[in-house]
This record gives structure tokens, C-alpha cells and sequence, in this order.
């Protein structure tokens, strides 16, 4: 099992939801960060379970503690090391599904590439493991601000509602991250509807990163498209993403779709601040689509590990729809992929190694 993600500025995570704790280790941070603790908690907080209606009932602290790589509040160089207890795990819950495959999720799968599963909320395959995540990101955060560059991201639909306008600046008061207020109680009413029906729900988070610098992502293979498709599809419940334009591009006449240029810059977006795999200065634009959450209390039909089919009816605490909390964790990978990226970036030309080293 491979769990390292990112070439210069690299994480790997551990730890399982009803395990002791989950975690991660960051490398490659460069020395003289200085680490916003309070920050750090703070990504935590926004992206953690049991806060409102809308998301799991699971209450955890999230607090995180920082074990390596920093000395007297800066960063020293060294791997970064952190961790966040399970203080609510209710393992209980799942014991009448220890033997079968909830429909939707990881376990059917889990259980026949490696032959042994923790079935306790799906072991690692839960999404709780974003956590640390986001834990991860928030050091990319630290570096990206530091160097005034800004990951955002919010909701801009759910089950189908979609917003009109997006205003990153009202996400932090909203309940659900909704980037539209003129849609959010319907979107609101959506949420509570699916699950007042024992059921869940989709949705679409936007992300945006402001002030990159021009030539991030290579021009062929690790392409910054495919970078952050990548970094966003290995989400637990993502299941597409669009740059710029997205898909929309595929039905739009040259004219249409090409951002024309000025002194002053690019007259539209359509590109996603994407070109020939390479940032091109303007804002980075990505949409990542969820499916709903596949724990539902809904009676289905299922198998065991036997192969005999039966009837799979789940307790536990679960989000009714996971797009509100994933948005976080795609901004926290966004952070991941573009902080790797900058320090990839460093010596791509000879007019660039001479100003770092002469
Ligand atoms: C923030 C977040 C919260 C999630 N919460 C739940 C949940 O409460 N219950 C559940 O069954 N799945 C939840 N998921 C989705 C599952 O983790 C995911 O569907 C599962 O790992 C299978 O992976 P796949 O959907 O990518 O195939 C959540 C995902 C995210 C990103
Ligand atoms: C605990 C969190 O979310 C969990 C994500 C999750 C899943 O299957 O992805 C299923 C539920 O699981 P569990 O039984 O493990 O509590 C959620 O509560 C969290 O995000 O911190």
C-alpha cells in the first residue's frame, strides 16, 4: 500500500477512525516556517465531525499535537510529525456488519485485495483520515501564505441546486460552506430532506488558488491538471473534476473557450489558470464533484464474505452528505499539490537557478 503523496513537499498519513489515533508525517517543509499552531487547530476545527446537522453526529476534538520537525515555533527542516487521538469511536455500531459489505463503500473491495479488513468504520478506508489531511495541508497553507498565494473553497451545489454566484468570503460564516447565500437554504433543505429519509446526498465544492506564479506543473506527465485531478480524485467519494471550463469546454465552439489576451492580463478564465499543463498566472480553478455518502440507513440488499446475499441495514453515525466537510479536505490537497509544486519549481530555468545561487 502506497501512502506517500508529493515529490518535494511530501506527506504520508496513518492511523485508522476507530483505531488509537491517525496522523501524518510532512517532509520537505523548508526551515523558518513558522508554525501557526493556532492555524493548524484552526483547519482542523472547519473540517471536523459533529459541528451541525449537516454533517456525522461522531463528536471528536481533532486536537492536534505536533511531535517533531519544530523547534522554538519555527520549522527546524526535519519531518513534521502529528497526531490526533480518537476520542468517540462507538466501534459497537458495526458489529452486525463485521461480516458484510455495506453497499457503496470500501469494504467489499478491502476485504478481497488484502484479505483482512478493520470493519470498524472501514478501517482506513474512512474518510476520518482526512483529518489528518487536512493536518498536512495546513503547513502548506502556512508556506503558500507566507508567500501570498490563497487556496479557498467552498459549496457550490448539492444534490443538483446549484449556485448562482460564488463569494468566497461568506464560506467561513456559512453553515454549510455554501458559496451562494441566495441557494443555501434550499441547498440547507436539501441535506436535512435526504436525511430525514434515512438517505444522503451529492454535491460540488469549488476550489480557487490566487497568486500562484506562472509555470507551475510540468508540460507533460505531471501536468498541473493532472496533479490536482489527482490529489482531489484520491478523496474519499470524488468522482470527477473539472478545470476551468470542465466539461463544458467539450461543447464550446474555439472562439468561445479561448481566454484572449491583453497587457492588462487574460480577458476570461476559461482556461482554469491552466495552460500546456503549466500555471499561467491567473486564478486556478477546479471543481470537485462528490457522491453521496454510501453509508445510508436505508434498508439494501447485500453479500458476506460467504457470498450469501442479504439484507444490510446500518447504524452508526454517518454525513448525509459529504461534499460539506470534503470541500475542506480538497482545499487542504489543493495547498498540498501547489506547495510541492513551488518548491519543484525552484532552478526550471537558468535565469532562476542564477537568482537563488548568485
Ligand atoms: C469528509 C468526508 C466524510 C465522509 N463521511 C462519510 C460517512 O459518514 N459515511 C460514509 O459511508 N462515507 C463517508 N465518506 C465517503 C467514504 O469515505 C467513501 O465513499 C469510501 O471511502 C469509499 O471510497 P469511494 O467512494 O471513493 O469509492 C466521507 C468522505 C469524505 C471526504
Ligand atoms: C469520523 C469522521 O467521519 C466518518 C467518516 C466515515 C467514512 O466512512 O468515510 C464514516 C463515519 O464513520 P465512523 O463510524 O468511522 O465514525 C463518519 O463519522 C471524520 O470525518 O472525522
Amino acid at each position: 500500500m502506497n501512502n506517500t503523496f508529493g515529490r518535494a513537499f511530501s506527506f504520508t498519513t496513518f492511523g485508522e477512525s476507530h483505531g488509537r489515533a491517525l496522523g501524518c508525517v510532512v517532509d520537505g517543509v523548508p526551515a523558518g516556517l513558522v508554525m501557526d499552531e493556532a492555524f493548524i487547530q484552526g483547519e482542523l476545527d472547519r473540517r471536523k465531525p459533529g459541528q451541525n446537522k449537516f454533517a456525522t453526529a461522531r463528536k471528536e476534538g481533532d486536537k492536534v499535537e505536533i511531535l517533531s520537525g519544530v523547534f522554538e515555533g519555527v520549522s527546524t527542516g526535519t519531518p513534521i510529525a502529528m497526531v490526533i487521538f480518537n476520542e468517540n469511536q462507538k466501534s459497537g455500531d458495526y458489529e452486525n456488519v463485521k461480516n458484510l459489505f455495506r453497499p457503496g463503500h470500501a469494504d467489499f473491495t478491502y476485504f478481497h485485495k488484502y484479505g483482512i479488513r478493520d470493519y470498524r468504520g472501514g478501517g482506513r478506508s474512512s474518510a476520518r483520515e482526512t483529518a489528518a489531511r487536512v493536518a498536512a495541508g495546513a503547513i502548506a497553507k502556512l508556506l503558500l501564505n507566507t508567500l501570498h498565494v490563497k487556496v479557498q473553497s467552498g459549496i457550490c451545489a448539492i444534490g443538483g441546486i446549484e449556485a448562482q454566484q460564488y463569494d468566497f468570503e461568506r464560506v467561513a460564516e456559512s453553515e454549510i460552506y455554501a458559496l451562494d447565500g441566495s441557494v443555501e437554504e434550499a441547498q440547507k433543505a436539501k441535506i436535512l430532506e435526504a436525511k430525514n429519509a434515512h438517505d444522503s446526498v451529492g454535491g460540488v465544492a469549488l476550489v480557487q488558488i490566487v497568486g500562484a506564479p506562472i509555470g507551475l506543473g510540468e508540460p507533460l506527465y505531471y501536468k498541473l491538471d493532472a496533479l490536482l485531478a489527482d490529489a482531489m480524485m484520491g478523496i474519499n467519494g470524488v468522482k470527477g473534476v473539472e478545470i476551468g471550463e470542465g466539461f463544458q469546454a467539450s461543447r464550446l465552439m474555439g472562439s468561445q473557450n479561448n481566454d484572449a489576451m491583453s497587457k492588462k492580463g487574460f480577458a476570461s478564465n476559461h482556461s482554469g489558470g491552466i495552460l500546456g499543463g503549466m500555471s499561467n498566472g491567473d486564478t486556478i480553478t477546479c471543481k470537485v464533484y462528490f457522491k453521496p455518502t454510501p453509508s445510508i440507513f436505508l434498508s439494501q440488499e447485500t453479500i458476506d464474505t460467504q457470498g450469501t446475499e442479504l439484507i444490510c441495514n446500518l447504524k452508526g453515525r454517518h454525513d448525509p452528505c459529504i461534499a460539506v466537510r470534503g470541500s475542506v479536505v480538497a482545499e487542504s490537497m489543493a495547498a498540498l499539490v501547489i506547495a510541492d509544486l513551488l518548491l519543484l519549481n525552484l532552478g526550471a530555468s537558468m535565469e532562476h537557478l542564477k537568482k537563488i545561487y548568485m
